[in-house]
């Protein structure tokens, strides 16, 4: 589990009339076995928050620190794509961004596949798996890092609804099982409502526009009242700071 410190963060693209506010003056702290959802319309900041996260980008101004017990934390990434190295192995993917290769790892490399039920495809190549699949194997990737903090960047968007739907079970439970900081980044209101027990609403110009707490129970079906209503209070949001299309 990380502690995330996010504070005047501030970042901008171009410059003069092609200056773009990517994020704006964000303030945070998010810390401990909590899934963050980062959610809002198309260009309003979620991907340069997380690249900035996770040291792809750097800010304009303004400060970033994850902590892990007052240490420096350990992060893993999952993004839209699995990004495998389509000439090794599955486990071998997994293997290559161990520190070490002593059987200890290997056989926690193989708890991880397990955890995605991909623990028979270990000898397999990723081009011999399907899409889905080839996510399952990146999810697991990251988690057998054992980071302390998990950045994900809408890592279900390019798959079928029924294969990331399975895929997010698999993730809330891993997420159950392993006490991680999650920050994950989705179009899908529903999806972050059903995972999260926090959303930020992000609002065009890269402003932190709401910070909503969802405590309620898990699993959350759709169909539950609560979650129903949940999903409704951040619509509302969407609304009310003009942020008109989303998925
Ligand atoms: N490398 C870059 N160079 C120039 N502008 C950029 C760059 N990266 C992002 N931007 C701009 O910064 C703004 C925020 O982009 P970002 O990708 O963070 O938004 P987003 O909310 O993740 O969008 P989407 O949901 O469409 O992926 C957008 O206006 C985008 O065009």
């Amino acid at each position: 589990m990380a502690d995330i410190k996010i504070v005047n963060l501030h970042k901008e693209f171009g410059a003069g009339a092609d200056k773009v506010v990517a994020l704006d003056d964000v303030n945070l702290e998010l810390g401990g076995h909590v899934f963050v959802s980062v959610v809002g319309a198309s260009g309003c900041g979620k991907s340069t928050l997380l690249n900035i996260l996770s040291g792809i980008e750097t800010p304009t101004n303004g400060q970033v620190t994850i902590t892990q017990e007052g240490g420096p934390a350990r992060a893993g990434y999952v993004f839209q794509s699995a990004r495998l190295l389509p000439w090794r192995t599955v486990m071998d993917n997994l293997l290559f961004v161990q520190e070490d290769r002593s059987e200890p790892t290997r056989q926690r490399c193989q708890r991880y596949l397990d955890m995605v039920q991909l623990g028979d495809k270990g000898k397999k190549f990723p081009g011999e798996l399907s899409g889905g699949m080839q996510q399952r194997v990146g999810i697991a990737r990251a988690f057998s890092t054992e980071p302390d903090v998990l950045f994900m960047d809408e890592p279900f968007s390019h798959l079928d609804a029924i294969t990331a739907r399975s895929l997010r079970a698999e993730l809330h439970h891993m997420w159950q099982e392993t006490g991680k900081t999650v920050v994950f980044v989705t179009h899908d209101v529903s999806e972050a409502v059903e995972l999260s027990n926090r959303i930020l609403v992000f609002a065009k110009g890269g402003r932190l526009a709401e910070d909503i707490p969802m405590d309620l129970p898990f699993p959350r079906e759709s169909a539950d009242p609560d979650v129903a209503l949940a999903k409704a209070e951040v619509f509302r949001t969407f609304e009310r700071i003009g942020a008109l299309t989303v998925r």
